[in-house]
């Protein structure tokens, strides 16, 4: 018998403000952070003592002793005990993918809620001791004579201190996003004033969202933060025009800056899903549904694509599925991983030829109305605390259509590391 399903309602969401890296947060974990934001989740919504269905999150930067940090976060919160909870990890895909597993699960009936969320921290970044230190200590732990000691020592050498930072760096070509997405940028002719108009609205729109209370009952204040701090309202197109480029800097013509770049970021995000039964009976509200989602891959080591390009191509099938055009839109949440990253995407589903040879389509998917984009901020000014990127938008896409109205619908994309991309569709 075919599954019978059911669409995901989304509550609510929670995220502390976002910090700057080494700043604000720079005492707290992971753990501390997540289990903040469940609570911070948990008392918006009178859930304390309650069990729910599971809790999915995830980090990007782990220590190996945080083995399952989202389990950890709920026995340090007010959640029953009896929730169970466990990681996910889709890079900067992280916070939304595991806002799908959870929609998933409810829309078979599996489960009646959950809670999705995502944490970073690059303060708190995990350092792993050298790997032939490693090894050394192994031997050493296992050896059982003074001799087998001594001949495990033997093989350390002063190099062997130093740690291994993890880098912000694909794996697979040793560059980092940033070097990445400059070549993307260069590719599609991408200019630094657009990437900087972009940047600037993207600080104005968060900043009207604070000033409008929109963010009341979406961020609890944490460790002295009310608001990202990495928002500056007061940034102009001629302020970042003078930042020098920091991204594909052999380039004379280089576009990308720290204006138009997501900041390295501490945060965390939680959304509360649910079936309607569930919500009905507890007198909670419904915001939107989740109602369908996607993800690609993409060739960024050989097939010459752009690392951050996924999306481009998940967004074509979902809409395909659904049978919606890029136009049946009311809002649009793309995240800015770069500025370059949303516009090389947008450049993407207008040019025939990409859609043509690279999406298979008959034709370009066209424009969309810019004025519908991301317009409470995204991560250029709230920055971008990896894995919570996505619970970020899940929530304030939720309660934007919950406050244009019934019947209104957003999109949104997610860019990831390893050539990945995640998108999903809402629809109050
Ligand atoms: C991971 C995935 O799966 C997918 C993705 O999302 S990919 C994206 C992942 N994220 C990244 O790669 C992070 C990229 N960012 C970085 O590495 C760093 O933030 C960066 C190299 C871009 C900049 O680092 P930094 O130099 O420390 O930045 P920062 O000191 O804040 O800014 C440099 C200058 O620009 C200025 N500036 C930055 N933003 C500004 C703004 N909006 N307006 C005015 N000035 C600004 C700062 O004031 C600073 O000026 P001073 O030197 O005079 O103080």
């Amino acid at each position: 018998m075919a599954p019978q399903t059911r669409k995901a309602a989304i509550v609510g969401g929670n995220r502390i403000p976002f910090a700057r890296a080494n700043s604000a947060y720079a005492q707290a974990s992971n753990q501390d952070m997540l289990t903040a934001t469940l609570d911070g989740l948990v008392a918006r919504f009178g859930l304390q003592g309650r069990q729910l269905g599971e809790v999915v999150a995830g980090a990007v930067l782990k220590h190996s002793r945080d083995f399952n940090l989202t389990r950890e976060a709920v026995l340090g919160s007010r959640l029953s005990a009896a929730t169970p909870a466990y990681d996910v990890q889709q890079a900067c895909g992280t916070g939304l993918e595991a806002a799908i597993l959870v929609a998933n699960k409810i829309a078979l009936g599996q489960i009646e809620s959950g809670i999705a969320g995502g944490v970073d921290t690059t303060s708190d970044a995990p350092l792993a001791i050298h790997d032939e230190m490693r090894r050394v200590l192994i031997a050493l732990s296992s050896a059982r004579t003074l001799r087998q000691r001594l001949e495990a020592l033997a093989g350390v050498r002063p190099g062997m201190f130093v740690p291994e930072a993890p880098r912000n760096a694909e794996p697979r070509t040793g560059l980092s996003m940033g070097e990445h997405q400059a070549i993307t940028a260069r590719q599609w002719g991408i200019s630094r004033e657009d990437q900087d108009e972009l940047a600037v609205r993207s600080h104005r729109n968060l900043a009207a969202a604070y000033d409008r209370g929109f963010f009341d009952d979406l961020v609890t204040p944490y460790l002295g933060l009310a608001r990202d701090e990495n928002l500056r309202p007061d940034t102009s197109v001629e302020k970042l025009a003078e930042l020098e480029p920091v991204f594909g800097t052999g380039d004379p013509d280089a576009t990308m800056t720290a204006g138009n770049s997501t900041p390295l970021s501490d945060g965390a995000s939680a959304v509360l899903l649910a079936s309607d039964e569930w919500a009905a009976s507890r007198g909670l509200p419904v915001l939107a549904h989740l109602v369908d989602a996607q993800t690609a891959a993409v060739d960024h080591v050989h097939g010459g694509e752009g690392l951050l390009m996924a999306p481009a191509y998940a967004v074509p099938v979902l809409l395909a599925r659904n049978g919606l055009t890029l136009q049946d839109f009311d809002y649009y949440e793309v995240h800015e991983a770069f500025a370059s990253t949303v516009l090389a995407t947008l450049a993407a589903w207008e040019d025939p030829a990409f859609c043509k040879e690279r999406l298979g389509l008959d034709a370009p998917l066209g424009a969309i109305d810019r004025s519908r984009l991301n317009v409470n901020g995204s991560s250029l000014a709230a920055g971008h605390p990896f894995a919570a990127t996505g619970g970020r938008i899940v929530a304030s896409l939720a309660k934007q259509l919950h406050e244009a109205g019934p019947g209104k619908r957003g999109l949104i994309s997610v860019c990831a590391a390893g050539g990945q991309g995640v998108v999903a569709v809402l629809e109050s």
